[in-house]
């Protein structure tokens, strides 16, 4: 049942007056969430599907388990099932679009002949909503990467082949950034591995680097554009060695001075990154996070408010990190409303920060005096503190649906639109 505003106004005095009396200003809390943005992931809108249209299925070691009805398929049916879920997100987003979204007109684009005009319907979308775009080069679901390797391929013509791909993405990203004011991330994920146990483990590092080198080599303003690089542990088809891995890239990241992209699924099925945020921000400029769910592998799951969210979340906030992190999602989920996936996803991603916004600075204070029982006992009681309502509240004065309210538009744009697509 919706709430009605009176109710959401009442139960968020009640939670200001009570956070007040934790030292915790709910305003600023707001404030501070207003500013932070979430950049969208478009291929949670089609199955990763892209629009070459070359029949090509996906590879990579990425899946896309599901088939509900209603996916987008094409350029104008992706951006009109984003606008429903940025009406129903609280706050200025972004969009992170990959490569093989361009608009090409029917003609056979391969990956290195991709230019900016082949973006420019989304940079005009982007900017008409007043969004920054990230970007992506689409190393797989190509010929090209059918064995399983791109930038660290053992054939140079290959290799050269993506890198050229790499450098035009970087290209359109740093024309995309241009256009809109704040600069793109363009990311580097590549899926290159062995299935089995390899013998030579060095050599595909030393071409990916080499690679990365020439990918890298033209410098681009900062201003418009910032280059990032992703790890990962094991993809399908991979599980046994994947080039480019969470040490490689660390390293990489820090002797070049690049931004090092965390995705939260690509790591040991226990294994958290929020302890690694910190860190690597000693070593690197910035960060790029992918927000993701692995459930038993990098299965890219829709981001719930678990608690591998919370202590991300808390980690940028406590340490003052989220002006050094950009914030992506990263999760394709074919087996339900995917105008929902990406909303609970984003929702989610945006009350884990306020969460972490609203954590009263007594915590600091006891640690700081040693006195670990406070730290405990505060934490514990923080949990239960009525963030509930100042989210709530949040979500009104953004003019997005409080509470589920944003499933019903979304159940009524499923009948009135998706429900169109056969
Ligand atoms: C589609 C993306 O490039 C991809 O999800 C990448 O970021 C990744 O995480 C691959 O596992
Ligand atoms: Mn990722």
């Amino acid at each position: 049942m919706a709430k009605s505003s009176k109710s959401v106004a009442q139960s968020y005095q009640l939670a200001r007056e009570r956070y007040a009396g934790t030292g915790v200003d709910t305003e600023a809390a707001m404030a501070r969430l207003a500013t932070v943005p979430i950049s969208l992931h478009c291929w949670q809108g089609d199955d990763v599907g892209g629009f070459e249209n070359t029949g090509e299925g996906l590879s990579g070691g990425i899946a896309v388990t599901g088939n509900y009805p209603g996916k987008a398929r094409t350029p104008d049916e992706l951006r009109a099932d984003l606008e429903k879920a940025l009406s129903l997100i609280p706050g200025r987003h972004r969009l992170n679009l990959h490569a093989f979204y361009g608009e090409f007109g029917g003609k056979k684009v391969d990956r290195n002949e991709i230019r900016p005009e082949h973006f420019a319907n989304w940079i005009d979308w982007a900017k008409s909503h007043g969004m920054g775009m990230d970007f992506n080069p689409t190393c797989f679901a190509h010929p090209k990467a059918a064995d399983g390797f791109t930038l660290s391929h053992p054939k140079k013509a290959v290799r050269d082949f993506w890198v050229e791909h790499c450098i035009a993405s970087r290209e359109i990203g740093a024309v995309m950034g241009k256009a809109l004011g704040s600069p793109t991330v363009t990311n580097v994920w590549i899926p290159d591995g062995y299935k089995d146990t390899p013998v030579d483990r060095l050599a595909p590092r030393r071409r990916l680097s080499d690679s990365l080198d020439r990918v890298f080599a033209k410098k681009l303003n900062p201003k418009h554009h910032l280059d990032a690089v992703e790890c990962k542990l094991f993809g399908i088809g991979s599980e046994s060695y994947v080039v480019g891995s969470h040490e490689f890239y660390m390293g990489y990241a820090m002797k070049n001075q690049k931004l090092l992209c965390l995705d939260a699924g690509h790591f040991h099925p226990t294994e958290g990154i929020a302890d690694k945020l910190g860190t690597v921000l000693m070593y690197v400029p910035e960060i790029l996070l992918h927000v993701s769910r692995g459930v038993r592998w990098d299965s890219d799951h829709v981001v719930t408010l678990d608690d591998a969210l919370q202590s991300i979340a808390a980690e940028l906030v406590r340490n003052k990190l989220l002006a050094r992190t950009h914030i992506g999602l990263d999760f394709f989920d074919a087996s339900i409303n995917r105008i929902a996936a990406w909303t609970i996803g984003t929702r989610n991603t945006l009350k884990a920060l306020l969460m972490a916004l609203l954590e009263p600075a007594a915590l600091h204070a006891a640690e700081k005096a040693g006195d670990h029982t406070s730290r405990l006992a505060l934490l514990e009681e923080s949990k239960s503190l009525p963030w509930g309502p100042v989210w709530d509240a949040y979500c009104e004065r953004q003019d997005v649906p409080v509470g589920t309210a944003w499933l019903d538009e979304v159940k009524s744009y499923e009948n009135t639109v998706l429900a169109k697509r056969a």
